[in-house]
């Protein structure tokens, strides 16, 4: 999905191709929200070299902010911060091993300097990852505001309008 110029804002990448059934959440709500962006597989391990190629041309191509999700040893998202001064967010991808707490701490424990923003694991958090990024980008891109607003409203009036959880 792109933007009137055709540019992607926010790139969504993932260590593999295995962590799509999580990462298409962000992708979906990204789309609900009508922000351009674009789907990637990028992996610090298996494709250093193309890691390092998509940080460094990242805002040259007109990307905003990345979407970085990885499960276990999950360096993609500090490698991406380490070569972009782009806002990087880190979804941790719930792992089969260690359910997902792998994914987390190698996530959100960057050292100084170099900040990854580190959301919860698995659905929840790419889905956040998505409205933290309409969030960022809602200044200097007004119809993705008034998007989320939109989407906030609808979510609390979906709330609001059934009270009673023994009524279906
Ligand atoms: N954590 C990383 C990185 C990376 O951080 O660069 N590259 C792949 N992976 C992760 O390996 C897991 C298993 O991958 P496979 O299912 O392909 O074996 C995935 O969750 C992926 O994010």
């Amino acid at each position: 999905m792109s933007g009137s110029d055709g540019a992607p804002l926010v790139g969504v990448v993932m260590g593999s191709r295995s962590d799509w059934e999580t990462m298409q959440h962000c992708a979906d709500t990204l789309a609900r929200l009508g922000v351009p962006h674009e789907v990637r597989v990028v992996s610090a391990h298996r494709t250093p070299d193309l890691l390092f190629r998509y940080a460094e041309e990242a805002p040259a191509r007109g990307l905003r902010v990345i979407v970085a999700g990885a499960g276990g040893a999950a360096h993609l998202p500090g490698m991406l911060a380490a070569k972009t001064a782009l806002p990087v967010l880190g979804v941790p991808v719930q792992s089969h091993a260690l359910n997902g707490l792998d994914s987390l701490l190698s996530i959100v424990q960057m050292p100084a300097g170099i900040p990854v923003g580190t959301l919860a694991i698995g659905r929840a958090g790419a889905i956040n990852a998505a409205l933290l990024s309409a969030a960022m980008l809602q200044y200097a891109h007004p119809e993705i505001g008034a998007a989320l607003a939109q989407f906030r409203a609808e979510q609390t009036d979906t709330v609001l309008d059934r009270p009673d959880p023994r009524v279906p």
